[in-house]
């Protein structure tokens, strides 16, 4: 059993100056995709479960899961993580369902929709925070809201602000995030840059005036300790676009987070780099191309396993751009209940680079 802390897993990253992706998973094929591209990539994974995948999936299911995929990938340090708790109860009932890490997204209120005030998110991610270390649970909180600085913010799938935001919430500001990484304790923190959940990120290749990677190298000089989180991540590949595309789909073109980009971030500070539409489509790409050049085809297995194929290689691509590659024999898992004792005694502040394994 090798489950791993997202705060032991990103001190490695930090130290060694590699980045985690975090993929979400919905199901067994999306695990094992992801476990089959950091096995043959020697790399540690995050897994990750939005409140919409637990309750599409169950979180039964989804604990039983991940116990599998532990069983069957023993050498592969997996850290499974809540991605955007709307509330204090999602990360404690994940915690409970063997989750190792939480993210409390206080920049929204429990709707998921609606920005929240900077005295809100401190107080609820401080709380999260607290209880999480108490049981050794790794924690990420977020500064700034998600979205477009290009002008239109879409909500397009399960979270995410609506309407139109203004700058200063779309780009966190360096000097609050020193202020909310005191005070909340949180592990690791997702910064708003302009990036956007789902496929339609920017209308064009990105530059500095929509994708603000500045942004992140002034929070990185300012908190050069602080493990950054970069959401809304997936490049939304031209190849992946195509193939949907040419296989009767009409996906209006689009742009994405270029991996060069991502790794520039890298550079400065980001530690998980938040991947979920790129899986999708690299999946559903498969499933169109099936289902137009066999259409007698019904075996779900017929779609599912190239399907799955597809997720591999592009989770191996991001395992290998990021430089995760290579790491996950260099783990010594730290078992959680010795990460409570680390932070009961207060060995882990935040914004300390502490608890390194190997
Ligand atoms: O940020 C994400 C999940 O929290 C996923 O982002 P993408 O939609 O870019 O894959
Ligand atoms: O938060 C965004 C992730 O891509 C998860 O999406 P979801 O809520 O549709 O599962
Ligand atoms: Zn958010
Ligand atoms: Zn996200």
């Amino acid at each position: 059993m090798a489950l791993i802390t997202l705060r032991q897993l990103l001190d490695h990253a930090a130290e060694h100056g590699y980045g985690v992706p975090a993929f979400n998973i919905n199901n067994m094929e999306q695990g094992l995709a992801i476990m089959e591209a950091a096995k043959a990539t020697d790399a540690p994974v995050i897994i990750q479960a939005s409140r919409g995948a637990r309750s599409y999936a169950n979180d039964i299911m989804l604990a039983k899961m991940i116990e599998a995929l532990a069983a069957i990938y023993p050498g592969i340090p997996l850290c499974m993580h809540q991605d955007h708790g709307n509330d204090e109860a999602t990360c404690m009932t994940a915690i409970r369902h063997g989750f190792t890490s939480v993210m409390m997204d206080g920049s929204l209120e429990a709707d998921g929709k609606t920005p929240t005030s900077y005295d809100y998110n401190v107080a609820i991610t401080e709380r999260v925070s607290r209880m999480a270390h108490w049981v050794g649970a790794s924690v990420e909180g977020e500064l700034g809201v998600l979205g477009s600085l290009e002008g239109e913010s879409e909500a397009e799938d399960g979270h995410g602000a609506e309407g139109k935001l203004d700058h200063s919430m779309l780009l966190t500001d360096p000097d609050q995030a020193v202020d909310f990484v005191a005070r909340t304790g949180v592990d690791a923190l997702a910064i708003a840059c302009g990036t956007s959940h789902g496929a339609y990120k920017f209308s064009r290749k990105p530059d500095g005036e929509i994708l603000a990677m500045k942004v992140i190298e002034e929070i990185h000089r300012k908190l050069p300790n602080t493990h950054l989180v970069m959401h809304g991540s997936s490049s939304v590949p031209q190849e992946l676009q195509d193939i949907i595309n040419s296989h009767g789909g009409e996906m209006p073109q689009t742009f994405g987070v270029p991996v060069d980009e991502i790794v520039r971030g890298i550079r400065h500070g980001v530690r998980k780099v938040n991947i979920d539409t790129d899986a999708r489509m690299a999946m559903a790409g498969q499933f169109r191309r099936i289902a137009a050049e066999h259409p007698r085809e019904f075996d779900p297995r017929k779609f599912l396993k190239p399907a799955m194929d597809a997720m591999r290689d592009m989770c191996r691509e991001r395992l290998e751009a990021f430089g995760t590659a290579g790491n996950a024999s260099k783990i010594k898992v730290i078992p959680m209940d010795e990460m409570a004792k680390r932070y009961a005694s207060g060995a882990m502040g935040p914004a300390v680079t502490a608890a390194r394994a190997a």
